[in-house]
């Protein structure tokens, strides 16, 4: 029997942006393994290639060398379009700012990327994450009429409700109060431990990498620390 894939397999990945006197070495030889289920939390300090390592794992930069499955899929030997209906299939994303799309409401904004992505009953769908994100009478509300922490609710059931096997949050908690943000963290894991996808978690905030299984630390492009699993 073979055991099943990791969720993230990467080796030796580098990542340089521009060329000549202007490349920047961004990520320097990454080699992160995740197993499928991890709650993994990635500090470092501000410029350390946390969100640039994001936008590898991710699919939306492309690795500049070195190997790169995601929940099996081998990113760094896929073409555009392979890699972006691999990402679609696999991933989801939060960011910071919501990033909801202003003229849809909340339903729209959780059903309209699965009607694009061909998954059959996504009105229903995101009715019912909707609703398990504490948001069933809100689905007919702009984002303008939502607050702050709605919003990421929104977000959170957007990225979930295809049911990808990684979930990516940048600094899910970084534009919310603390009650918020603790509230926004709860939620996040609820729907991680219901759905059983895998959850890594860009943030500053000691308290929330503290609730993570595992803490790895970038600092210039590097792995610099990694608790392994706790
Ligand atoms: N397009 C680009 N061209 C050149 N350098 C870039 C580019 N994008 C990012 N960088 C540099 O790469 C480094 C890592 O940036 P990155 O945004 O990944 O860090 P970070 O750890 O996420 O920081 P923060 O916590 O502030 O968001 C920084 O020095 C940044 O200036």
């Amino acid at each position: 029997m073979t055991s099943p894939a990791p969720a993230i397999h990467a080796r030796n990945l580098t990542l340089t942006l521009g060329s000549g006197s202007a490349a920047v070495d961004i990520l320097k030889g990454i080699d992160f393994d995740v197993a499928v289920g991890e709650i993994v939390a990635l500090l470092g300090p501000s410029g350390s290639g946390k969100s640039s390592l994001m936008a590898v794992l991710t699919g939306l930069e492309r690795a500049s060398s070195g190997t790169l499955e995601v929940a099996g899929a081998n990113f760094a030997a896929m073409g555009e379009d392979a890699l972006a209906r691999a990402r679609r299939g696999r991933i989801g994303i939060v960011l910071q700012a919501f990033h909801l799309l202003p003229t849809m409401t909340a339903l729209e904004n959780v059903a309209t990327p699965m009607e694009l992505a061909g998954i059959p009953d996504a009105r229903d769908r995101a009715e019912a994450e909707l609703r398990a994100v504490g948001l069933g009478r809100r689905i007919s509300h702009y984002p303008t009429q939502l607050s702050g922490g709605e919003q990421q609710r929104v977000a959170i059931a957007r990225a979930i409700a295809p049911r990808p096997a990684l979930i990516f949050a940048d600094e899910p908690t970084g534009n919310l109060d603390a009650a918020t943000g603790e509230a926004i963290t709860e939620l996040l894991f609820a729907r991680r431990a219901e759905t059983g996808a895998t959850l890594l978690i860009i943030t500053h905030d000691v308290d929330l990498a503290e609730r993570c299984q595992r803490v790895v630390t970038l600092a210039d492009g590097r792995i610099a620390s990694d608790t392994g699993e706790r």
